[in-house]
Parts: C-alpha cells; sequence; structure tokens
C-alpha cells in the first residue's frame, strides 16, 4: 500500500487560492471601493449610515471588497472616540424569509449557550428581541447580508430594520443595511418601499475583462505559488478562460489551483498550460454533474431517457421516441408521465445547461425536429443518475446494455 507523503513543490501556500482567504489587496476594484466608501463616509462623521446594495455575478469581488473596506473602517474609526462601530454579517443562503435571518442576526449577537431557537415565535417577538440585542450594542451597527436573494420576497426585515429608529424601535442604536446579492432580477421584485430604503446606494459590480483576471492572479500567486512554478503563459490562460465564460475571479483562482494541483500530483515542479487545459475540463464536468443534481425529478427521467438510447447506440435520437423512452421510465418509477410538450421543453432545458447537444433536421413538409444527444461523458451522465434517482435497476440495466455495446 502507498504511504502517504508531502509533495508540495509548486504552492508556497495553497490557502491562498480558496475561498477563505482574504487578501490583503484588492487590485482593479479602484472605482467601486471608491464609491463604496463615500457610502460609509456618515459612519465616520458619525451621522446614520446609509443602506448599501451590491450586486454583480458570482465571483467578482462584492464579499472580498466588503470584507476587505469593513475591515479598514473598523480601524480607522477607532481614532474618533464619539464613534463606536460593531459589524454583524450574515451569510443568508440558507435563510429564507426574515423569519430566519432575524432569529440568525439574535443568535449571533448573543453570547454562546443564550441562543434562541429557529422556530416558535411570532415573527415580531424576533424583531423585538432583534431590537434589544442591538440597542444593548449601541452606537453604529452595520448589518451585512451576504447572498439577500436568498430572503425571498419574505422581506419584511429589510423593510422595518432600516426604519427602527424613526419608528422608535431603536433609540441608541443606528443601523446600516449592506444587502449583497448576484441574483439582479431580486432588486427588481422588491417591495418598492424595499427599493427605497435597501438601495439607497447601489453599487455594481461587472464582471473583470481577462486583464484585470491576469491581475487579480499574478497578485495571488506571488503568495500562492513557488516562485518559478508558474509556466510561461498559465495566468494569461487561466484569465483569459474566466473571462470569456464568466468574468468571475473565484473561476480563475479555482483554475490555477486545480492545475497546480494536477502538476503536484505529476510530480512536475512547474504548472504548464496543459495542465490549465485539464483543470478547466475537469472543473466544467464537475459543474454539469451539479447541475444535473439540480433538476427536477422529470428532468432526469428526461435525461434518464437520453442516456438510455445512448446505451443502446441509438443516439441522436427523435424527441418522439424519447418521449416513448422517457413514459416506460416513469411506469417503472411510478410517476406519472408529463406531456410530450413538457418532455421537450426538459431536453431543451437540458440542451441549455450543455448536459445535451440537439441538431436540427429539416424534413421538408413535415416541418423541422430536433434530435438529441448526450454532450457530457456517458460516465458522469449515468452516474450522477445513480446518485439522483432510485432507479438501480434501470440503471444496472443500462450499464449492462452500454457495456455490451462497449460504451
Ligand atoms: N479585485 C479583487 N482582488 C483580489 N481578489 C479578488 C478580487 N475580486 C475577487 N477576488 C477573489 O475572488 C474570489 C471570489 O470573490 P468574492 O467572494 O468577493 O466574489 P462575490 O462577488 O462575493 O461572489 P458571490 O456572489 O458568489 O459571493 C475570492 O477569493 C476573492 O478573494
Amino acid at each position: 500500500m502507498h504511504r502517504f507523503e508531502r509533495k508540495g513543490t509548486v504552492f508556497r501556500n495553497k490557502d491562498a487560492l480558496g475561498e477563505s482567504y482574504r487578501p490583503e489587496t484588492i487590485e482593479e476594484r479602484d472605482e467601486e471601493i471608491e464609491e463604496y466608501m463615500e457610502a460609509l463616509q456618515p459612519v465616520v462623521d458619525g451621522w446614520e449610515p446609509n443602506n448599501v446594495f451590491l450586486y454583480g455575478n458570482t465571483g467578482v469581488g462584492k464579499t472580498a471588497v466588503t470584507d476587505y473596506l469593513l475591515g479598514r473602517l473598523q480601524e480607522d474609526v477607532e481614532a474618533y472616540d464619539d464613534v463606536d462601530l460593531s459589524v454583524v454579517s450574515l451569510n443568508c443562503k440558507t435563510l429564507n424569509s426574515s423569519y430566519q435571518v432575524a432569529v440568525e442576526l439574535v443568535n449571533e449577537l448573543r453570547p454562546v449557550g443564550n441562543e434562541i431557537s429557529s422556530t416558535g415565535y411570532p415573527q415580531q417577538t424576533v424583531f423585538n428581541k432583534l431590537y434589544q440585542e442591538l440597542e444593548a450594542l449601541g452606537g453604529t451597527v452595520l448589518v451585512v447580508l451576504d447572498e439577500v436573494d436568498s430572503i425571498g420576497d419574505r422581506d419584511e426585515l429589510l423593510y422595518e430594520l432600516p426604519r427602527a429608529r424613526a419608528n422608535g424601535n431603536l433609540e441608541d442604536t443606528a443601523v446600516g443595511l449592506i444587502g449583497i446579492s448576484n441574483d439582479f432580477t431580486f432588486r427588481e421584485q422588491l417591495d418598492p418601499r424595499v427599493q427605497d430604503t435597501l438601495c439607497e446606494r447601489e453599487l455594481q459590480f461587472p464582471p473583470y475583462d481577462a486583464p484585470e483576471l491576469e491581475n487579480i492572479l499574478r497578485s495571488r500567486a506571488e503568495v500562492a505559488v513557488v516562485d518559478d512554478a508558474v509556466g510561461s503563459g498559465v495566468l494569461e490562460f487561466c484569465a483569459a478562460l474566466a473571462a470569456r465564460d464568466s468574468g468571475s475571479a473565484r473561476q480563475a483562482l479555482d483554475l490555477l489551483r486545480l492545475a497546480g494541483e494536477i502538476a503536484e500530483n505529476e510530480d512536475c515542479d512547474r504548472i504548464e498550460q496543459d495542465h490549465v487545459e485539464r483543470a478547466r475540463s475537469r472543473l466544467e464536468q464537475e459543474r454539469v454533474q451539479e447541475g444535473m443534481r439540480d433538476l427536477t425529478t422529470h428532468g432526469r427521467l428526461a435525461l434518464l431517457a437520453v442516456v438510455s438510447k445512448a446505451a443502446k447506440q441509438e443516439t441522436p435520437c427523435r424527441t418522439r421516441e424519447l418521449y416513448e423512452e422517457y413514459t416506460a421510465l416513469c411506469d417503472s418509477s411510478g410517476v406519472d408521465t408529463l406531456s410530450q410538450r413538457s418532455v421537450h421543453s426538459h431536453l431543451s432545458d437540458l440542451r441549455m445547461l450543455g448536459i445535451l447537444s440537439a441538431e436540427e433536421n429539416r424534413s421538408g413538409s413535415r416541418g423541422n425536429y430536433y434530435s438529441y444527444e448526450l454532450d457530457v461523458p456517458f460516465e458522469s451522465a449515468i452516474e450522477a443518475m445513480e446518485d439522483a434517482l432510485r432507479l438501480d435497476a434501470e440503471t444496472n440495466a443500462i450499464r449492462e446494455i452500454a457495456s455490451m455495446n462497449e460504451r
């Protein structure tokens, strides 16, 4: 049996390419930082804070810039005796109502062992408990709600909290809300009254372009990667791939990290473009698998129908035939079937997710029709289906057919 041993020839500090790392410097966001600082200026001047709403795609630095600036702000206000600033931060990802967010905020502010239960109170009682905790803090409190869109339309807290002072719920404490979201539609869906308060100051973070990503990568690689372990053109390649796809710094950093891991596993002491290329394909596959896991039951059954046809080497395959396969799978799993039109719409969603590809066939008088086939490796599709569907007998049978056909 092999034993574990240290490989480390490429990384100096791999954690610096990870999610929890807080960069010392923020690259390429000077304008946004300036605007953000302006919005936070009343805190330093001792006035009531503005509410700020930040939005932009995933990985464009909203959280990193917020952490960085609030850290600075906390340091800088120490010079002023009459400013007493506290910051409470919460990621709302798993919280989908004002009630849940308020409970979490109360518990953030209470000492360990003194938390309240997450169910069983009327909403106003939880809000009152929150006011009590905030009032006990006094001074200025900035409440940062990351991924605030998770709260959905149960957004009363976003309306109430900024008005707490005006409504007499707080006397000694001034609260400012900082909402962060990557859902562009969230702002539009907010109740207009909430929109007015939460979006008092709005900051939009655009996607990064390739040269910007290259600078971010370069400054991070200096901390994370051993000198001379970045091959020629590697940072440029990671930056170009991420810029073309999403403009996300997270994606660029993930590419570099995985490419470094691949290089180390192969006992290379330098990351080369070929490692990046393989990292790209692996990350893409992971993303597709995640996409598959999020499908609805009928989305999965529609996909399984294509997988089954692929095992028989009968793809590309027309919607009508896929529908027959889908109906048989629904029968075996005891699920009611949808109409052919709905299944077609699932197939077309799968195509948008990059899981299927479709070919348009023109058949003259009888109109056009589509033929579908898998656009991801057969093995990853069936593996994801096995995880997601409890259809072991069917997936085993499909596997057997596939192996007979040497897939
Ligand atoms: N301008 C930048 N300079 C240095 N590092 C950056 C910059 N922008 C983003 N990063 C890094 O990229 C990663 C993703 O950034 P961040 O978490 O701030 O994105 P986000 O916009 O908040 O994304 P999400 O909406 O998914 O939470 C982090 O590791 C962060 O440190």
